[in-house]
């Protein structure tokens, strides 16, 4: 049994296709318990009893976690540290997702995976609590920390361009934070790729992995090369990609800062998986014909 936490979210969802190859696949749900709840964490891993976790629940709204530290902490640090224990004591696999957040943003240059961390947020600060329990484990688990993670499901900056776009006649869209949006789907299928390895041989990929689509843009760009690729697939909008203006970060006050170099170096899990992530122009091209698709039916 693979046990997928947060199966509701943009990236455990797409795990459920992705990983059923590999053997059943459980999800769980809101509806399953809540993962802030430690005793229910181990009910459901004692009733489940996986061969492998993959943990794609987090507290991933980084204003909130401003206000809510406590239940960033219990998602984002103490679940991913109850896991590892779990699977430690039970022989099991885990495999974990952190973020661009737990950098701090200084420099224009990829960071490495061993990089110094310095994250700016409670969200970041918390992601990168989990990061270390899993590695203070030492069961050679894997973390991939992905960036800017979109899809034609769930709550992501995508959908909310294609919706303004769709009400508005003008955008103010940030355009000095660098990064690479990436899929859930490109996450997930890559996951599969790596826990296929990792049933053959438990040693192999353990550690830390930046896994995004390769390229670089900022919000700005990313939200006009969403509109315009929507419109070339004939989505009606109210506005076009000209329409989108660049502001600095200090033009849109928020209560979590955000990094500015977000941009993630990917030669590590691409050398380790023998394969080249595809580039994120062409991944947003495929996502939006997804939600083109998902939106007619
Ligand atoms: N989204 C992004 O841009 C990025 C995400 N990541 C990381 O990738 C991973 C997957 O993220 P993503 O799929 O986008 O996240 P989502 O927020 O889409 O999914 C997370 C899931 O966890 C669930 N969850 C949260 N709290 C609880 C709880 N107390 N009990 C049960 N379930 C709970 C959420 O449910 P509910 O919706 O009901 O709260 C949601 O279904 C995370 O580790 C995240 O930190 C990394 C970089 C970027
Ligand atoms: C809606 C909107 C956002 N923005 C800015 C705010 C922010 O700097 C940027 C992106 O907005 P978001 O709300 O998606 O940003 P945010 O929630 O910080 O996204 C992050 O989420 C977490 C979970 C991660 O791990 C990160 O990789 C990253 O994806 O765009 C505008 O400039 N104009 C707008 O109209
Ligand atoms: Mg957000």
């Amino acid at each position: 049994m693979i046990l997928v936490t947060g199966s509701d979210g943009q990236v455990g969802y797409a795990l459920l296709k992705t990983l059923a190859p590999l053997g059943a696949v459980k999800g769980l749900t809101r509806a399953d318990g809540d993962l802030a709840n430690a005793e229910e964490v181990a009910a459901l891993l004692d009733k489940y009893q996986p061969r492998c976790i993959v943990n794609a629940a987090a507290y991933t709204a980084v204003d909130q976690a401003e206000s809510h530290p406590d239940t960033a902490q219990a998602l984002n640090a103490q679940l991913p540290a109850q896991l590892a224990t779990w699977a430690k004591e039970n022989g099991a696999l885990l495999v974990h997702y952190s973020t661009d957040y737990v950098y701090d943003g200084s420099g224009d240059q990829p960071w490495q995976e061993d990089a110094p961390t310095g994250p700016l947020s409670v969200y970041g600060k918390t992601k990168l609590a989990g990061d270390e329990a899993v590695l203070a484990a030492g069961i050679g688990a894997i973390i991939f920390r992905t960036s800017w993670v979109y899809g034609a499901r769930g709550r992501n900056f995508m959908l909310t361009m294609l919706k303004l776009a769709s009400e508005r006649d003008q955008l103010s869209v940030v355009s000095d934070q660098w990064g690479t949006p990436t899929p859930a789907w490109m996450i997930a299928e890559v996951t599969a790729i790596a826990l296929r390895e990792k049933l053959g041989n438990a040693k192999a990929l353990a550690g830390v992995y930046h896994l995004t689509c390769r390229g670089e843009t900022t919000w700005c760009d990313f939200s006009r090369a969403i509109i315009s690729g929507a419109g070339d697939l004939g989505v009606p909008l109210n506005m076009s990609a000209d329409q989108v203006s660049p502001i600095p970060t200090a033009e849109y006050p928020a209560p979590a800062p955000r990094p500015l170099n977000s941009r993630l170096s990917v030669t590590r899990v691409e050398q380790a998986l023998g394969l080249e992530l595809p580039d994120w122009r062409y991944a947003l091209q495929l996502t939006l014909r997804d939600w083109v698709e998902f939106r007619n039916n």
